[in-house]
């Protein structure tokens, strides 16, 4: 056991693995206090939740169980780089969507219009309405492939795509009341970013 964690597969694994988490949470935090100010932002800006926790205590509790048992299964460094592509690709997605928004982007879903709120349907959003959740849906996942962790990259799947599922409708009841025809226009010409999500 010691040594499958110690070998230089688990280090590099783990270690890419909370890299990508630290960067993740501070980053969006930094960037939550660059737009709304520093006395507008509170410690929900790090993103980090009980769910979150959990999940991600469940992955690394997985990485550690499998690579006890079978650490040739940890190896297949192909997969593993994809991994590592996709936590890339999310993060940039992400974080692209969150300077185009600017003021606009906040951690909590706005349920009252607010003076200055603007739709944004330029850059990134032309292509796609949600993309800070796509990016985060590749980044999760990504971190998953890149453990090659089986079980938690079938259950983010799932688990993911079904808070998008719920959320997206949430989110868009409020910008219809906000923006009325223009977001209804907008959300009929562009797709929202998820699979299987109008
Ligand atoms: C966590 S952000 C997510 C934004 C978007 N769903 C995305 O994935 O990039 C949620 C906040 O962004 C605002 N928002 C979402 N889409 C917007 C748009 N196209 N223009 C302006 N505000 C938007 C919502 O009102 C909400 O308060």
């Amino acid at each position: 056991m010691e040594d499958a964690l110690t070998s230089y597969t688990a280090i590099r694994q783990i270690s890419q693995f909370v890299g990508a988490v630290v960067f993740f949470h501070v980053s969006e935090y930094l960037l939550a206090i660059y737009f709304h100010g520093r006395s507008n932002v509170s410690c929900s800006s790090l993103l980090i939740s009980k769910h979150y926790v959990i999940a991600m205590g469940f992955a690394l509790v997985e990485y550690i169980v499998e690579i006890a048992l079978i650490p040739q299964w940890k190896e297949n460094w192909f997969l593993s780089n994809c991994g590592l592509v996709m936590i890339l690709v999310g993060e940039v997605i992400r974080k692209v969507a969150i300077v185009t928004a600017g003021h606009a982007f906040t951690h909590m879903i706005r349920i009252y219009y607010e003076e200055h709120h603007e739709l944004i349907t330029h850059g990134i959003y032309s292509i796609m309405r949600h993309p800070s959740y796509c990016g985060f849906f590749i980044w999760a996942i990504g971190t998953q492939v890149m453990l090659r962790n089986p079980i938690s990259l079938i259950a983010f799947v799932l688990v993911l795509w079904r808070f998008f599922f719920r959320r997206i409708p949430y989110e868009e009841f409020f910008l219809r009341q906000f923006f009325g025809p223009h977001y209804i226009e907008y959300a009929r010409k562009v797709p929202s970013g998820l699979p299987f999500i109008r």
